[in-house]
């Protein structure tokens, strides 16, 4: 790794379509085995000349619902890029009075309620089988480093925007909100956040071995309080651009250090050779158009034999 490579990799979500207080370089739009990303990817330069790679998960116009977001060529993408990690953004609801609308998370768990219809594995396809540790969905090297930045970033930019940390995330398929039921139910679960694109992200992001945290950008109070509105997309968009504006001043005060840190290379090691013992040995038949296809996110593992 050098200091010139694009180590870094923001996934911007609702609301947050570009990073434009940033210096535009370029805009690449890289072919995957699992096709092209939601929409082109920016590189952007930072005041150092550093450079990071910005993509918009519903596509630079949304025009991707959820259950659709091409997920594996979003990470693929930013991986051939050189990424190696990501710092991704979500609108989320939140199931807790104290994390009020415009406030931030960090989550550090997810429970998966998406139905099972997305691509959730690189190796899905192929003839090889691997299964990935996801006890700690997201890289928490990456996330201690984030809190304090992310903190000290929301106190710099003076209005008053909270950081909760230590959180948990479900993930929901939609595109329809949650009924009060499950809203009220997901709250007796343990869930503090709610959104529909947590999943597979986290789950890619840890098969491609890229250190991965999510910053969750609290939205509304889903529907679970009973004597207010339940949810809707309105209510959503009163503070999607509040929270995009602060979700772009917090990804240009902390991508310098992080770009840094990536160069480092402490906050990667907890993912850094972590699917070496996750895909079985004896799995598939070596057939070399899987091996071509997994060599893609995973270099170290698979070699392409040259015809
Ligand atoms: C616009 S409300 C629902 C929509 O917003 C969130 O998107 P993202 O996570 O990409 O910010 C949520 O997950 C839903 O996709
Ligand atoms: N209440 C909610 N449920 C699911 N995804 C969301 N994104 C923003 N608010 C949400």
């Amino acid at each position: 790794m050098t200091s010139k490579d694009v180590l870094v990799g923001v996934i911007g979500g609702s609301g947050l379509y570009h990073l434009d207080n940033l210096t535009f370089v370029e805009k690449v739009n890289p072919k995957t085995p699992w096709g092209y990303p939601s929409s082109p990817i920016t590189i952007c330069s930072l005041p150092s000349g550093s450079q990071i790679a910005f993509l918009a998960r519903h596509g630079q116009h949304h025009s991707i619902a959820p259950s659709a977001v091409p997920s594996r060529a979003n990470i693929a993408a930013l991986k051939s890029l050189g990424v190696r990690v990501i710092l991704a953004f979500s609108a989320v609801g939140s199931l807790r009075e104290e994390i009020v609308p415009g406030s931030f998370a960090i989550p550090t768990q997810i429970i998966d309620r998406t139905k099972g219809i997305r691509p959730a594995s690189f190796f899905e396809g192929t003839k090889m089988v691997a299964h990935a540790a996801f006890g700690d969905p997201y890289s928490m090297k990456l996330i201690r480093w984030l809190e304090l930045r992310v903190e000290k970033a929301l106190a710099d930019e003076g209005r008053g925007v909270v950081l909760h940390k230590d959180r948990c995330i479900v993930c929901m398929e939609g595109p329809q909100f949650s009924t009060r039921a499950e809203s009220i139910m997901y709250r007796t679960w343990g869930g503090d956040l709610i959104n529909m694109s947590a999943l597979p992200e986290a789950k890619l992001a840890r098969e491609a071995e890229l250190s991965y945290a999510l910053i969750a950008t609290a939205t509304d109070y889903d529907s679970w309080r009973p004597h207010s509105e339940a949810v809707t997309a309105a209510e959503v968009f009163k503070t999607l651009q509040d929270n995009a504006n602060t979700s772009r001043h917090v990804a240009a005060t902390v991508l310098e250090d992080l770009h840094a840190a990536a160069l480092d290379g402490d906050i990667l090691s907890e993912e850094i050779g972590s699917m070496r013992f996750s895909i079985m040995p004896r799995s598939g038949e070596q057939d070399q158009e899987d091996i071509k296809k997994l060599a893609f996110i995973l270099p170290d593992y698979f070699t392409p034999v040259a015809n």
